[in-house]
């Protein structure tokens, strides 16, 4: 048996073509999305990101304004940065790329990101928002990986889902995300601090893999049967390699592959929130 593939990239096309329409929708009413992207160095693989958010944009008819800054910029020289994007008029969502140079505060630049422009739902007041179950854009990980799962017809609701990983970005929130009434998972938030890891993942019927390590998640730790996201993106030998080994697709019965599973979806989601906020902005107008 081999598990069917969960297509990420056409189904990030197919809600790209939806979001197509509703910001043609928008530029009717006078209201054109901007999405913002600050990026701090030469990261090869945040190039390739960022790059790819901008070409989406222009795919989607969303403006989009980038700001490339050295990565020997200051922490007041991107605290400025931030200042302007949520002055800006033009830009009404913006993300500051992760990760940043190691003399930069994350934290602090997160914090500084005006709640109402936050494309990414990771400024702490939104993650706040997520904990409190108010309404407020969503981590784009969190939020694309629910959708491809929905769009897949997964049963969430009763659904064991392990999701190996408490990272900020992935881990932590789709744990809020599928704890919500909405889904109404039962989630076991394992990580690497977890003994006997086998134990959590082998009666899910769902495991989320969130760790960064190539090939981590092996067959025989998953139940047959059971659905595969692979979020995790290493590079080797400048390719990029997921968490899920090819012999889980021996006992799945659907995966992610990666690439062209999770990472599109981030992409698309992205796009969703500064959408979902345009029309908001729209609706106030
Ligand atoms: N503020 C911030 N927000 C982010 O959303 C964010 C971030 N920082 N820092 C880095 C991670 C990583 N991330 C990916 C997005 C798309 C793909 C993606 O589209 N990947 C393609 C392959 C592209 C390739 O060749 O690497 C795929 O999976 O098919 C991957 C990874 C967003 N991140």
């Amino acid at each position: 048996m081999t598990a069917e593939r969960i297509d990420g990239k056409a189904v990030a096309a197919q809600i790209k073509s939806e979001l197509k329409v509703r910001v043609d929708a928008l530029r009717e009413r006078g209201v054109v999305p901007g999405l913002g992207t600050v990026l701090v160095g030469a990261d090869p693989g945040s190039q390739i990101y960022v790059g790819g958010k901008h070409k989406d944009c222009a795919e989607v008819g969303i403006a989009s304004i980038r700001v490339d800054l050295p990565e020997d910029t200051t922490q007041d020289e991107l605290d400025a940065a931030i200042a302007e994007l949520n002055a800006n008029p033009a830009c009404t969502g913006y993300i500051v790329q992760l990760p940043l140079p190691r003399h930069l505060d994350e934290h602090r630049a997160l914090a500084m990101i005006d709640p109402d422009k936050d494309a990414d739902g990771l400024a702490p007041a939104s993650l706040g928002k997520l904990v409190l179950n108010e309404p407020g854009p969503l981590p784009c990980t969190p939020r694309g990986i629910v959708e491809l799962l929905r769009r897949h017809e997964v049963d969430l609701d009763g659904a064991e889902v392990c999701i190996v990983g408490r990272g900020t970005t992935v881990g932590r929130p789709l744990s809020l995300l599928l704890t919500r009434r909405s889904e109404n998972s039962t989630v076991i938030q394992c990580h690497t601090g977890t003994k006997d890891l086998f134990s959590h993942t082998a009666t899910a019927d769902i495991v989320v893999a969130a760790v960064g390590r190539p090939g981590f998640l092996t067959a025989d730790m998953v139940k047959p049967g059971a659905v595969v996201v692979d979020v995790g993106v290493s590079r080797v030998d400048g390719k990029p390699v997921g968490d899920v080994a090819a012999d889980v697709w021996e006992v799945a019965s659907m995966v992610t592959p990666n690439p062209g599973g999770v990472g599109p979806m981030t992409r698309a989601m992205l796009l969703s929130n500064v959408v979902d906020r345009a029309e908001e902005l729209a609706g106030q107008a």
